[in-house]
């Protein structure tokens, strides 16, 4: 098979917005080919490009060294362009989460990581981001190459959130204060915050350095140490990115990365006697395994970022071609594979056809292809099972009578390609509007009043996100306060800032990550209570 080279892409910085809003303009036409059914042609997918990177590491990382697993054995990880073996990674399991917990409860017990001061493990921290953007090349290469994302998403939006994720938390390091409590009587009341100990943290494949980000940087700007098992689709990225950390001066036995798969790793993290706090994301039904675990095992705490549901609701004052272009981002960004994409577009009536004909068209104008071309915005899925998947709720979408307004099946050959697919006339009680597709595949709904479009937006068992599209404030405040949702965006969409806090309501999770609120996950709170004798006050 001939391999098309690397050509690079522009370098100037975009934001998640601008990125977005860059696609509005797009042609009809990708530089791709001819077009097909209203999408371009796939003879390139046949040629996949040659990514511009190596891996250099496929072994487990335990106590600041590469080993291999102690069975030995190795598991394949696929390039999802094409399906074929990419590189073969150490396989972990229940023993090498025992050494990997080890090393980690030893680099608590024993230090010299809790023991440092703040500042210098925030220095440690600054020291990463530097060498993550000096490696944001190489980082964004691999993570589009195991996970099938446009390599200008990785480069430009996602490589960029991670560094800035852990300068924000490097300033937090030294900015965790407990109080002086006023008790009623001769004390001295002080609460430490103090790191929880070793953390488990177990990550999904769809985002896999910024869940990394998401995880590692709280818990080490608060003195812990880690055990993190990656996806076993996307093990590749976290074990450079560990690498940089011990580079930047990380302590060996602080962080231990596992690869290997949910049951057998995962489990074994998770029920693990020795670690102190369990931190997950992925679907809502493996959460509710490591809920079960945690319990069942040294009852650690747990926090959970799950699935959703959301709804993008688009008002009666709506721009249609903003809420188009918005709606459009807020569900196949990232091809569909967002926990939080808008997966339930509902449209006011009044301007329900002509959003409808737009959505169809700005779906059929999206730049299907390899990922590492340029201008590209949509990639492969991530595996088989996941491109089956989306294919049976698209057949369901069918056959339960949505309008299937384009899209609707396979795009080329060869990988995991879907074609941007979009149902109109989709009711409530549809499989594609309860499900969590996770995959490029728009929902689009009527509504007529704003109380029943938040009674249905929240007839879900998720409440991860919402976004709200609309020029009224008094109905932006109404839908703001009515969604049940744990995060709620307005005239925006899967804006990620390591300030704002994320997470679920309902059966999306337990718990919020990023912004102050993460670091509470990673804390404990010790009451230190002194006798005084001859206070000069109380
Ligand atoms: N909320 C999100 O960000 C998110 C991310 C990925 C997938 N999902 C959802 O999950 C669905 C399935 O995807 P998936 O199979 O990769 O998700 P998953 O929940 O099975 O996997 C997520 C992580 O959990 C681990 N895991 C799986 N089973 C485990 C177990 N028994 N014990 C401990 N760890 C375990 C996996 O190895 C992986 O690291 C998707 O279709 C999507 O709906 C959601």
């Amino acid at each position: 098979m001939a391999a098309r080279r690397f050509s690079g892409v522009i370098s100037r910085s975009l934001s998640l917005r601008s990125l977005s809003s860059s696609f509005v303009s797009q042609g009809n036409r990708s530089s791709l080919g001819r077009e097909v059914k209203g999408f371009s042609t796939t003879a390139a997918l046949e040629e996949p490009i040659t990514p511009p990177v190596r891996v250099n590491y496929t072994q487990l990382l335990i106590d600041g060294k590469f080993v291999d697993s102690a069975s030995g054995k190795t598991f394949p990880t696929l390039d999802p362009r094409t399906g074929e073996v990419l590189a073969n990674v150490a396989e972990g399991d229940a023993e090498d989460v025992n050494r990997a917990v080890a090393a980690a409860r030893k680099a608590f017990d024993e230090g010299p990581w809790p023991k440092m001061t703040a500042y210098e493990r925030s220095r440690v921290l600054l020291r990463f981001a530097d060498l993550l953007d000096k490696h944001t090349a190489d980082l964004a290469a691999l993570e589009t190459w195991n996970n099938g994302k446009p390599y200008e998403q990785a480069l430009k939006i996602e490589l960029p959130t991670v560094s800035r994720l852990f300068r924000y938390y490097a300033g937090w390091a030294d900015k965790i204060h407990g109080l002086t409590v006023p008790a009623d009587g001769p004390y001295h009341v002080q609460t430490l915050h103090e790191p929880i100990g070793v953390a488990g943290q177990i990550v999904p494949w769809n985002f896999p350095l910024l869940m990394f980000a998401w995880k590692v940087g709280p818990a080490l700007a608060t003195g812990n140490t880690i055990v993190l098992k990656s996806a076993e689709q996307t093990p590749l990225t976290a074990l450079y990115a560990a690498q940089l950390l011990h580079e930047a001066g990380l302590p060996p036995g602080v962080l231990n990365i596992v690869s290997g798969y949910g049951p057998t790793a995962g489990a074994a993290l998770a029920s693990h006697m020795d670690v102190d706090k369990i931190a997950f994301t992925g679907s809502t039904e493996t959460g509710k395994i490591i809920q079960e675990l945690a319990a069942k095992s040294n009852l650690k705490p747990v926090t959970l970022e799950l699935g959703g549901k959301s709804p993008f609701i688009v008002c009666e004052d709506a721009n249609i071609d903003r809420a188009v272009e918005l709606a459009h981002f807020a569900l196949f960004f990232n091809q569909g594979q967002c926990c939080a994409a808008g997966s339930r577009t509902f449209v006011h009536e009044s301007v329900y056809d002509e959003f409808v004909e737009k959505a169809k068209a700005r779906a059929q104008r999206r730049k299907v292809g390899d990922p590492f071309q340029k201008g590209i915005e949509q990639g492969p899925q991530i595996d088989s099972e996941q491109f089956e998947k989306i294919l049976r709720y698209i057949k369901s979408g069918i056959e339960s009578d949505a309008t299937l307004e384009c899209g609707g099946d396979r795009f080329g050959s060869k990988g995991y390609y879907i074609q941007p697919t979009v149902f109109s006339n989709v009711k409530d009680d549809m499989l594609i509007a309860q499900d969590e597709i996770f995959g490029p595949v728009q929902t689009i709904l009527k509504f007529k009043e704003v109380d029943e479009v938040i009674q249905r937006a929240n007839a879900t068992r998720y409440g991860l996100a919402s976004g709200v599209f609309t020029k009224n404030l008094d109905t932006a405040n109404t839908l703001t306060r009515g969604l049940r949702a744990g995060t709620i965006w307005v005239n925006c969409f899967d804006v990620f800032d390591a300030a704002i806090p994320f997470g679920g309501y309902k059966m999306s999770g337990i718990g919020r990550e990023k912004g102050i609120y993460s670091l509470h996950n990673y804390l404990q709170v010790k009451a230190v209570v002194t006798a005084l004798e001859n206070p000069a006050w109380l």
